[in-house]
């Protein structure tokens, strides 16, 4: 409740206008039977009409017209809270920590953005206003009753006291109800999401009507909350015409009877009767106002789950290259491990030279790229540190860490959007000639020249329309137009061939003059002429040295050699 009454807080000039115009609204209302009295009354006894009948007629009039008024304004509210809302959560969770998104599934953090937050349109305003507004013309509708007739008021007060009570046990279940059938809608989100990114995977395995049975399950378990939320609302509505019918007859019996033998004026029933019945629209806002609370309530529990997932407040949008010279990096005894898993870095520790290109090798799964996601603070070592230039990464604002980095991926991929969008996404103001140099070097020119739309070919999503040696290529141009301290390039060339191998390891002995390299190769001969090599296994360091060095003193190289037939000899031995 906090929480909800939080989005509305910063509104709340509106609101109070908007409740103020209500109120009006629900007074002029309230004083139409007062009115009607006072024109029953100048028709018994014979005086003019016009006044009482013009006082009825503005009544009606100015009733209808702040209704119209005030209901405009709180829905630009409830657009406005529902907008804001969405900007926050937008906004984390584009800075959601990797290890909170490694736990959560994509679609269903969509569905929060989505259809959580559309929930909270009406309960942030409408419902705050109904139960103030509807409680306000409740208790209005009681002292006008009281003051026409205190016999009538008991009769309708007792008969209403019993509805509010079952209502009062009904609207949490709704609450409970709308929570699952939210969670539910999340789960098809997640679900599609899992299904649609990996659609290829899905068609070649023959998974359609499988996945389908799975996403269909979720959608069936929010038709189910959906069907209880009916079962509670319908028994709300139910119960509320019963509210309405059970007091009118109860007045208009008892009424009638005190009527006939004189106790009680013809006008006074009338007017009560009426009373009863505009009293039937604050009672029904007010339960509408708590039902609807409920609906925002349960939708706020899914909202505010993203709220405690941790964000990274340490980034910013700067994006010009940070320029200086390549640093130095140190990594001293890095233990890492992801949750509930072993160790995937244990007591990982190598000096990798300023301006020299250093490869990381090792066997699948020995921690390579958890090195490379260490580095730029995508997690933090449980113990250890890594330095750059002698400074502690974790003492840097993460983005200053990223943006002396230039990073391609292991499975390089791509933005959907133009060629051009994705090779200038981490160098948004490079020149022209920065772009074409590095085109040049990457060799995708012959790629650009050949599209029929050139740079402004748009490659699909996550780059489906590249081959995926383009991609790398793409990725790894990315990266140099940058212009970064650091490059770290995992796997980058494992799908080129040789002559774009070769070439780009040109390119990139060119950017390695200006920055630091770090490369993780499987494919060895891309590694041979670094100068120096870290190799991995299971989370440690085994040897490091040159090519020539480890094939001396490190059997796990020698072994990756002779298994890339690089050193036929190393077989032999
Ligand atoms: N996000 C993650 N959550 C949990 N465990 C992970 C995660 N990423 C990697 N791992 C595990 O950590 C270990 C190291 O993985 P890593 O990707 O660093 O290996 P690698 O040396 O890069 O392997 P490859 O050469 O196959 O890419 C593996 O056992 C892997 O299963």
């Amino acid at each position: 409740m906090r929480t909800l009454l939080g989005y509305a807080k910063s509104h709340w000039i509106a609101l109070t206008v908007g409740l103020v115009i209500a109120l009006a609204s629900a007074a002029a209302n309230l004083a139409q039977p007062l009115a009607t009295k006072t024109v029953v009354d100048a028709l018994a006894d014979g005086s003019s009409l016009a006044r009482p009948v013009l006082i009825l007629a503005i009544l009606v009039v100015v009733g209808s017209l702040l209704a119209g008024v005030y209901t405009f304004l709180l829905d630009r509210t409830a657009e406005k809270v529902v907008f804001s809302v969405r900007k926050q959560l937008i906004g984390r969770l584009l800075r959601l920590r990797i290890p909170e998104l490694d736990r959560s599934a994509p679609g269903d953090l969509t569905a929060r953005v989505t259809s959580d937050s559309t929930l909270l349109q009406s309960a942030t305003t409408q419902a705050l206003i109904s139960i103030v507004k509807g409680a306000a013309g409740g208790v209005g509708a009681v002292i006008v009753m009281f003051a026409l007739d205190a016999r009538l008021s008991g009769l309708t007060l007792g008969a209403l006291a019993l509805v509010g009570i079952v209502i009062g046990v009904l609207l949490p279940k709704i609450r409970r109800v709308i929570t699952r059938a939210q969670e539910a809608v999340g789960e098809v989100g997640a679900g599609l999401d899992r299904a649609l990114g990996a659609a290829r995977t899905v068609k070649a395995s023959g998974a359609e009507a499988r996945e389908e049975a799975a996403v269909t399950e979720a959608a069936h378990k929010a038709m189910e909350a959906g069907f209880a939320g009916a079962k509670y609302n319908a028994l709300v509505g139910g119960i509320m015409n019963l509210a309405f019918s059970v007091p009118f007859l109860l007045v208009l019996g008892a009424g009638g009877a005190w009527a006939a033998t004189g106790s009680l004026e013809l006008s006074t029933l009338i007017a009560f009767l009426l009373t009863v019945f505009y009293m039937t629209e604050p009672l029904s806002e007010l339960v509408q106002g708590f039902s609807t609370l409920q609906q925002g309530l349960g939708a706020v529990k899914r909202i505010h789950g993203v709220e405690e997932l941790a964000i990274e407040t340490d980034v910013d949008d700067t994006v010009e290259p940070v320029g200086g010279t390549a640093p130095g990096i140190a990594v001293h005894s890095v233990r890492f491990q992801y949750a509930g898993r072993s160790a995937a870095l244990d007591g990982v520790s190598f000096e990798a030279p300023a301006g020299g290109r250093t490869a990381i090798v090792g066997p699948s799964g020995a921690g390579k790229t958890t090195l490379f996601a260490l580095l730029q603070r995508f997690y933090e070592p449980e113990s250890g540190l890594i330095t750059v230039d002698g400074t502690d990464i974790a003492k840097m604002p993460r983005a200053e860490v990223r943006r002396r980095i230039g990073y391609v991926e292991q499975d390089a991929p791509a933005l959907s959007g133009t060629l051009e969008s994705n090779l200038r996404y981490a160098a948004p103001d490079a020149t022209d000639d920065d772009l074409t140099e590095v085109l040049q070097a990457t060799r995708l020119m012959d790629l650009v020249e050949r599209l029929p739309d050139g740079l402004n070919t748009m490659v699909g999503t996550r780059g489906v329309a590249l081959s995926g040696g383009e991609r790398q290529r793409l990725a790894i141009a990315r990266a140099l137009l940058r212009r970064p301290q650091v490059l770290l390039m995992d796997e980058a060339t494992s799908q080129l061939d040789a002559r774009n191998e070769v070439a780009l390891r040109e390119a990139v002995d060119q950017a390695a003059e200006r920055c630091t390299v770090l490369l993780i190769a499987h494919r060895l001969s891309t590694v041979v002429s670094a100068d120096q090599i870290v190799v991995l296994e299971r989370g440690r360091v085994v040897a490091t040295g040159t090519h020539d060095q480890l094939l001396e003193a490190s059997p796990l190289y020698r072994e990756l050699a002779a298994s890339q037939l690089l050193v036929p000899e190393a077989v032999e031995q």
